[in-house]
């Protein structure tokens, strides 16, 4: 693929794109000449310092709870944060994906709280903290990370969540108590206080600390306003913390907006660029192919199993996701597809699932929206309010699945398609290599996204040493491996239509409306219960030609062999799970069917259920007559 030479606005783009990611630059205000102690920038080598939670000082019960999670040491930006936090400063944090940056807020802000409530000083008329996040996603993300560290905890410290899909009288019922911590967006918030749910004078009276997490993203998704909003409420004396793992002119807006004199942490690796946008155990490929190769390419990737399973599979648009999704299940392959058309209950239920592996590849796509159409985006903002109802039907607009998901165990990321811009590659990446794992990346790239990847190379280059690949090719894909499957994968490929695509994303979303109405309560009750619903079943009821589902042997270079043999082994060293796919959660007192108040759901309906148990019995039948024959 040629190479394109960066020209001076590339130059400028990349730097300023960067010092979006860098953390470079900080907040404008200076240290209060007051208290030197105060206030301040502080870029932080990122020294392999290990420190136990003992040291920090924090709440007995808290360390429990992280012991049970098998977590010891803090990480570098819980080790700055943490301290700064418990002596009431404000803070803003910078540090990279994974970093451990919700536990850096969540256990001050426990503690604290732990510690109020044991000497009875929680004032109560609203809740005591607000932690701000910019998706619905994250709400429960942020929820559930809360309630798992008050597991041991004996005050009981109420989190409740709420979120725009709840009706008034939901949220009235979450809020009465008041909970000590509300977990919420800034417009669910900020439409709180205008309905009266909430009153400004008692969070006043109340609100001891704000967190805004993702703050790099909330200007983003349109918060601004409501935020503002929020702004006359905030008692003086409220101490803020702004959490980002990137920097950005929207989070000096902010930290100016809401914080006062705060402390600026970026936490950083000196002097290898690289290293402080994406984690340094997350190895970058690339592969250059056609455009039209790409589904052959993923398919050799997948078939061969040359890549490490979790694979979080990102494309460009919500039809390129399903093509992918029906091309690989007519190989045998299966895949489950996350998007913005989805209810949120199936969401998040597919993060759960994939995260509690089981199933090994999701094709996601992002909020991948070019420049312009941010733009634009921010041109229809007030137009993009008044049908606000309108564009929650359609597509979610909180939806970000990239954007500070804790996908957990994903080892491999493939960019199907390439993101719109660096950022957005940043983010992609951090899916994988969370929390100091192994991780590894392989970018697709034509030649039309050439330029795009030359933009995202330059970004992330060695400032000392240029010459330096940081992202690699892929090594273990021959052409001739390639070449093997080239036939069959066109001749599939050409059999995935338009209408089959149409088809199978209507059936994905009513069967996700279904799951997720008949679903929603079981799941308030029963979160763990994650294996009811397979977000991986097949779309299509044809049965999978022996043919496309095993590669024979002999089209099998021995050089594939091998490397397929060299990941397998790498699985096996690294100790990684085979999927839990039959393995149950949640349910006490055995797994009879009839127990399972779940089990005789189906979303397809009673003919299609027939139909499948007909397939399965085919299937059972074709079985017994293959042993048979053995
Ligand atoms: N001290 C620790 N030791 C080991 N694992 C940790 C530690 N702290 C947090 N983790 C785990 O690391 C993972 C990433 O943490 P977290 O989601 O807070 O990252 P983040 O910095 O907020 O990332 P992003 O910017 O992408 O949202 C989580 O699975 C979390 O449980």
């Amino acid at each position: 693929m040629p190479r394109v030479k960066p020209t001076p606005e590339m130059e400028e783009e990349a730097e300023e794109v960067r010092q979006e990611v860098e953390g470079a630059g900080g907040a404008e205000r200076a240290p209060d000449a007051a208290d030197p102690g105060a206030g301040g920038e502080e870029g932080t080598e990122e020294e392999e310092k290990e420190v136990s939670f003992d040291e920090l000082g924090l709440d007995e019960q808290l360390k429990r709870a992280l012991r049970k999670k098998g977590i010891a040491k803090a990480t570098p930006i819980q080790l700055e944060a943490i301290p700064l936090i418990l002596e009431g400063k404000d803070v803003v944090a910078k540090a990279k994906t994974g970093s451990g940056k919700t536990f850096a807020y969540l256990l001050p802000l426990l503690h604290d709280l732990l510690k109020l409530s044991l000497e009875g000083r929680i004032r109560k008329p609203a809740p005591n903290a607000f932690i701000l996040v910019p998706t619905r996603e994250l709400c429960q993300q942020v929820y559930n990370e809360a309630s798992s560290l008050l597991e041991f905890c004996t005050s009981k410290l109420k989190v409740v969540q709420v979120t725009a899909s709840m009706s008034d009288k939901d949220i009235t019922v979450a809020l009465s108590g008041p909970p000590n911590i509300l977990v919420s967006t800034p417009a669910c918030v900020a439409t709180c206080i205008s309905k009266g749910i909430m009153r400004g004078s008692s969070i006043k009276e109340s609100l001891s600390m704000m967190i805004l997490d993702e703050a790099d993203l909330l200007l983003s998704y349109r918060c601004e306003d409501d935020l503002k909003a929020l702004i006359p409420h905030i008692p003086r004396s409220c101490q803020s913390i702004l959490m980002s793992a990137t920097s950005s002119s929207d989070v000096d807006k902010l930290t100016k907006l809401l914080l006062h004199n705060p402390f600026v942490l970026t936490l950083m690796e000196v002097g290898r660029a690289k290293d402080d946008v994406i984690p340094k155990n997350v190895q970058q490929f690339w592969i250059s192919c056609d455009a039209k190769d790409k589904m052959l390419h993923i398919l050799a990737l997948l078939k061969f199993e040359l890549i490490q399973k979790k694979v979080l599979i990102f494309v460009n648009s919500i039809d390129a996701a399903f093509r992918l999704r029906l091309f690989l299940e007519k190989f045998g392959i299966r895949s489950a597809v996350l998007n913005a058309e989805l209810p949120q209950n199936s969401r998040l239920h597919i993060i759960e699932a994939f995260n509690a592996r089981l199933f090994d590849y999701l094709i996601a796509t992002d909020d991948a929206k070019t420049k312009e159409e941010k733009q634009t985006d921010k041109e229809n903002k007030k137009e993009a309010r008044v049908s606000r109802k309108h564009l929650q039907q359609t597509l979610d607009a909180e939806f970000g699945v990239v954007r500070g998901i804790d996908f957990k165990n994903v080892f491999t990321v493939v960019n199907f398609d390439m993101p719109p811009d660096p950022a957005g590659y940043v983010h992609r990446i951090g899916r994988t290599g969370r929390a100091n794992k192994t991780g590894a990346s392989v970018s697709l790239v034509s030649e039309e996204e050439s330029s795009i990847f030359e933009e995202i190379e330059h970004m992330l280059q060695d400032i000392e040493n240029k010459d330096t690949d940081c992202i690699s090719p892929f090594p273990l894909l021959t052409k001739d491996a390639v070449d093997s499957l080239r036939y069959r994968a066109q001749d599939v490929a050409r059999s995935v239509t338009t209408r089959d695509i149409q088809e199978a994303r209507r059936q994905d979303i009513k069967n996700e409306i279904l799951n997720s109405e008949k679903l929603k309560s079981h799941f308030e009750e029963n979160p763990r219960d994650l294996d009811l619903l397979k977000h991986d079943k097949l779309l299509s009821n044809k049965e999978i030609p022996a043919h496309l589902r095993d590669v024979p042997d002999y089209l099998i270079d021995p050089k594939t062999k091998e490397a397929s043999n060299v990941v397998k082994l790498s699985r096996a060293a690294m100790g990684i799970d085979k999927p839990q796919r039959r393995k149950r959660q949640g349910f006490k007192g055995g797994s009879g069917r009839s127990r399972d108040p779940l089990r005789t759901f189906s979303a397809e309906g009673k003919s299609r259920r027939r139909g499948m148990k007909d397939r399965e019995g085919e299937q059972d039948r074709r079985k017994k007559s293959k042993k048979a024959e053995s």
